[in-house]
């Protein structure tokens, strides 16, 4: 059959004009999936008009010769009349059924062979996508993995830069280097008829394309270049990219963001903290302490004129021992700190407590009203002596912390902005599951506020009796007040309230002497005193109570990251240190643990392990039993009831 231009007519009058042609090779652009069903004639729209007719007839001599044998290749094709004319020739319209079963398309490279672009010989591996865009759009993924041509729409062997030419396999966007800049690509593809947009399947190939083909999997490494005849005189042939790399393997460990080196997570923190909420927090190693020793006014006796919580004074050293009798500070006996969080936390200069011993009541007289025999029994007893805990010392709950640090710590640190300013909160309410961490932030405020912390527990008080009970909550409150800057801890808070749920007042209830010590009772002024009051049980707290607290915040288990660093940490005070898919397999089997849990969980394996003295580290099998022993106690339905509170009378962060 002989091209002729008139044969190249505006598409608008195609169907008056479709071609019979005796050649059954289809332009490249409109290569079609012949109709199972044997071999038919098929039309074909040719619509371009822009190549000469030289090179028409000798690209139709080709293709005659190259691809006379196509038909006679093995696929069955159904009948061409299973597609309507409409359809087969207007596919966009029409919608043919997809290719059938898993008879794979025939190889595309041996059809695109010989096109411009593409390389002389025999056919080369397929997975070559034919340089129609729409063709490649519904084809599966090129093969390759490191195909640098982006998705299936760049044929996999040159990039863009090719305007989607009739492209052989093997070549792809040389990403790096400049290509030379395509040749118009009317010269090179013929635009689509009309319908056929590159979003528009020309071919209404099934969306997903095909299931990889057998025989696809190992493509041939991809042929050399075609010579220059092929390609639109002028353009260099490309050169070929080097074999794409193997897919990397999946990563077989799991690493703890906040395990990996500090620096990495510190970069990937710092850039976090470019911008967002905890801009302010990302992680820093302490600094030393300003100059002049602190940021914030304080009074000439290293009192602060704030809001009577002292900065720790400059150079001050950290107090060695703590309240483990001598032992290293809570932070030497684990693991090191915390690597900086997932939401990093920026520390303050790290805060020594209040001198030892400094709480001694001032001399003279005692507090009104307060029973000194109690108030000997408070200062002794009840003062945390504990090692400071630092931000980094808490695993996780960045976002909890950057509100206890904005709302709470700064405003208590910074003198009062103007005389009569309003006063910034004294109370706060920590809930949450048993072993959240609540009693560990209550510290870690005393540590950032350098106050003295005087920890009670609800049981405690109640215990003796609601008479003594109530002489132990005054002197704690009376003994804060008269040595500010101090932290009152009150754990366990509903164990002094009357039992809500059954209605009948709790043995001891000691609400009204609570009630009259926050309200400013029990003592002096309330200036430089915080009372931090933590319950697992929000919901028995009256309403008095509740609104007795300025603010009150949910301490949320440890989600993955958090439980990893807790441990890590418990381990290591152990002796053990699992691998990464090991520490991985664990923190997913303690889902729904707590911090203390996790510690239980460490303490169980030791004693599941019979290892008096631990001849040997713990190992991930001693874990694995003492799992079967250890399990989260709060159920979900608790946890879906704090977030319940949280929602009605939290104060959100
Ligand atoms: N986020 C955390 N980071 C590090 N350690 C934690 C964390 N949460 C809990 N822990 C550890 O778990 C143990 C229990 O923590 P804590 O006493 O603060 O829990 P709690 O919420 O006060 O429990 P309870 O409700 O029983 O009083 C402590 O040893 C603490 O160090
Ligand atoms: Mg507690």
């Amino acid at each position: 059959m002989h091209w002729t231009p008139e044969h190249a007519q505006p598409l608008n009058q195609w169907p008056e004009q479709h071609l019979d042609v005796s050649s059954t090779t289809p332009s490249p652009a409109h290569k079609l999936e012949l109709p199972p069903g044997g071999r038919q004639r098929c039309h074909y729209a040719w619509a371009h008009d822009d190549i000469s007719a030289l090179t028409a007839s000798n690209l139709l001599k080709r293709y005659a010769e190259k691809y006379s044998g196509v038909l006679d290749s093995p696929y069955e094709r159904p009948a061409l009349g299973g597609y309507g004319d409409a359809a087969f020739l207007n596919g966009a319209k029409g919608d043919p059924e997809p290719w059938p079963g898993p008879e794979p398309p025939y190889p595309l490279a041996s059809l695109h062979e010989g096109l411009p672009g593409t390389k002389s010989g025999s056919g080369g591996g397929s997975g070559g996508l034919g340089g129609s865009p729409v063709l490649a759009g519904n084809l599966p993924e090129p093969l390759y993995a490191g195909n640098a041509c982006g998705g299936p729409s760049a044929a996999p062997e040159y990039g863009a830069g090719y305007g989607g030419g009739y492209l052989a396999p093997g070549y792809c966007a040389q990403t790096g280097t400049a290509l030379p800049p395509p040749p118009p690509a009317a010269l090179l593809q013929p635009p689509p008829p009309p319908g056929y947009g590159p979003s528009g399947p020309l071919y209404n190939y099934p969306a997903g394309g095909y299931a990889a083909q057998p025989g696809y999997a190992a493509l041939p490494p991809p042929p050399a270049p075609p010579p220059p005849p092929y390609l639109t005189s002028g353009l260099a042939a490309p050169t070929p990219l080097p074999a794409p790399a193997p897919p990397r393997p999946a990563p077989t460990s799991y690493s703890f963001p906040a395990a990996e080196a500090g620096v990495s997570l510190k970069r990937k923190a710092a850039d976090e903290g470019a911008e967002g909420r905890y801009r302010k927090y990302v992680y820093e190693p302490a600094k030393a302490p300003a100059a002049d020793g602190t940021s914030y006014a304080a009074t000439d006796n290293g009192e602060c004129r704030g809001n009577g919580f002292r900065p720790k004074p400059p150079g001050a050293a950290e107090e060695a021992s703590g309240k483990y009798g001598g032992g290293l500070p809570l932070k030497v006996l684990g693991s090191p700190v915390y690597g900086p969080q997932l939401e990093p936390f920026e520390k303050f200069p790290e805060r020594a407590p209040a001198p030892r011993g400094g709480f001694a009541v001032p001399p003279g007289e005692p507090p009104k009203g307060v029973d000194p025999g109690a108030l000997e029994l408070v200062t002794s007893k009840m003062l945390d002596c504990g090692p400071p805990v630092q931000w980094a010392d808490v695993a996780g709950q960045g976002a909890l912390k950057a509100a206890l640090e904005e709302e709470l710590v700064w405003p208590l640190l910074r003198p009062p902005a103007y005389p009569g300013s309003p006063r910034p909160p004294r109370t706060v309410l920590l809930f949450g599951p048993r072993g959240a961490g609540k009693a560990l932030l209550g510290r870690c405020l005393a540590t950032q506020l350098g106050a003295t912390l005087l920890r009670l527990r609800g049981a405690t008080l109640t215990a003796p009796g609601s008479a003594e009970g109530a002489h132990l909550l005054q002197a704690a409150f009376a003994a804060a007040r008269c040595r500010p800057p101090s932290v009152l801890l009150i754990s366990e808070l509903d164990a002094l309230l009357p039992a809500r749920d059954d209605g009948v007042a709790a043995a001891g209830a000691l609400q009204a002497p609570l009630l009259a010590c926050l309200d400013g009772g029990c003592g002096a002024g309330s200036d430089g005193v915080l009372v931090v009051g933590t319950t697992s049980r929000p919901a028995a707290l009256d309403e008095a109570t509740r609104r007795r607290f300025a603010l009150r915040f949910y301490v949320a288990l440890p989600d993955g990251p958090a439980r990893g660093q807790i441990l890590q940490r418990a381990l290591a005070q152990q002796g053990c240190a699992l691998n990464e898919r090991e520490l991985a397999a664990l923190v997913q089997g303690t889902q729904g643990f707590s911090g203390g849990e996790l510690g239980q969980l460490c303490q169980q394996a030791v004693a599941g392990a019979g290892l008096p003295g631990l001849q040997r580290p713990l190992s991930y099998k001693d874990l694995e039993a003492a799992l079967a022993k250890v399990g989260p106690r709060a159920s979900p339905k608790d946890l879906d009831s704090y977030v319940e509170w949280d929602k009605m009378y939290g104060s959100g962060h």
